[in-house]
């Protein structure tokens, strides 16, 4: 190995540090740098690939690309050639990133994430906000996470997570989804105008779901979480349908009318096959600062609920009650989760615990065929 080449390999080997935000990969992985030479005097030249025009995170794969080889001994100099992969180069990514797997749904009965979708039987009861709570709660203690918003009639996820107005990537015919506190989100108001009233049919919300699951670049996850609109609509069935293998939560809030909205979409879930696994209460007692406890929404919905969708072979629990909370509700309006924003706060304390709880529901894969991954 001559002098110049041993650099280049070492210029290649700090590379391999460069993750793609979006993708999660190492460039070198992706195929993104096309060329390095280091000259005599010790100036390298890297050539860098983007997936496509404008990529959102260039700036920063550029700036990580020109300091990682920078940060290499012998390095004096750094030029980086940015272009942009071709049709052909793209469709081969993709594949790569498929593993070779037919565009098929990612979470088939062979997959090993655990698929929890967040129903109520009602708007308002925080099921929204609990979701993307939980979700970053889980991607905290180390799991891989994703999110899927199909709350076709009031998509707040994004807005609840920081990522206003912010677009998914494409690369092909894959979406990348946008990541927020290290979780994948992917929103039907991503692919709207902003304010825009979504009034699908259930074909078209099928479909939509179905490209999600498809075409939606999640990567290997442990717990994808899925928003659902409230009530006991087609979105709930057709989940049902696509993914019969997932578990249902069931938001209620304290109030006795709440729980019996609740139990009928419980009852919808497990008439397409689904498991519930338990209910959450919502809003419950807020502590006020004489020690008394303000139970605004009365008390008593959650074990309710719980109780009417239990059955002799499916006993349905309450995993969790959630206090009225402001620092709840203040960090879902500026896009800073409470559990990130105020993890002190006794509702992020209870969110902390309901994702330890869920995670000790997840099914056993005992039985079940593992698909082999590498990550
Ligand atoms: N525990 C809580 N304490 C205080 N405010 C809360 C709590 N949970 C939710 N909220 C607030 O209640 C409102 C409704 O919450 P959210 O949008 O999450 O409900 P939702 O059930 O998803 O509604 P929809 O299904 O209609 O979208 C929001 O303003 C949210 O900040």
């Amino acid at each position: 190995m001559t002098a110049d080449s041993a650099i280049e390999a070492a210029v290649r080997r700090s590379l391999s540090s460069v993750i793609d935000p979006e993708i999660r990969r190492p460039v070198t992985e992706l195929d993104m740098i096309s060329e390095v030479s280091v000259d005599d005097a010790g100036a390298a030249s890297v050539g860098l690939t983007l997936t496509i025009v404008g990529c959102p995170a260039a700036t920063t794969i550029e700036r990580d690309v020109r300091e990682a080889t920078a940060r290499v001994p012998g390095i004096t100099a750094v030029t980086v050639d940015v272009s942009i992969m071709s049709r052909a180069q793209r469709d081969a990514l993709t594949e790569k990133l498929r593993k070779g797997r037919p565009k098929t749904m990612q979470f088939g009965p062979d997959s090993l994430t655990q698929i929890v979708a967040v129903t109520s039987g009602k708007g308002g009861v925080g099921k929204s906000t609990l979701t993307a709570n939980l979700a970053v709660s889980l991607a905290q203690s180390g799991l891989r996470v994703g999110v899927i918003d199909a709350d076709v009639f009031g998509f707040s996820i994004p807005g609840l997570l920081g990522l206003h107005g912010t677009k998914p990537t494409q690369v092909g015919e894959m979406i990348l989804p946008p990541i927020a506190y290290d979780v994948k989100v992917i929103s039907i108001g991503m692919f709207v105008e902003e304010n825009t009233a979504v009034s699908w049919r259930g074909p078209m919300l099928h479909r939509t779901i179905q490209q999600f699951l498809t075409d939606v670049f999640f990567g290997d996850l442990d717990v994808l979480l899925l928003d659902l609109p409230p009530g006991t609509g087609d979105v709930a069935i057709s989940l049902g349908q696509l993914l019969p293998h997932s578990d249902v939560v069931v938001v209620t809030t304290p109030q006795s009318a709440a729980a019996d909205v609740a139990e009928r979409s419980g009852l919808v879930a497990r008439q397409t096959g689904q498991r519930v696994i338990g209910v959450i209460e919502n809003m419950a007692g807020l502590p006020q600062a004489d020690g008394s406890v303000l139970e605004l929404f009365g008390s008593g919905g959650g074990v309710d609920a719980a109780a009417k969708l239990s059955t002799p072979e499916e006993p349905v629990s309450v995993l969790a009650s959630i206090p009225l909370s402001i620092a709840l509700r203040e960090g879902g309006d500026v896009g800073v989760p409470v559990v990130i924003a105020a993890p002190a706060d006794p509702a992020a304390q209870a969110i902390h615990a309901l994702a330890v709880t869920l995670r000790s529901h997840k099914r056993s894969v005992a039985g079940r065929k593992l698909g082999l991954s590498t990550n």
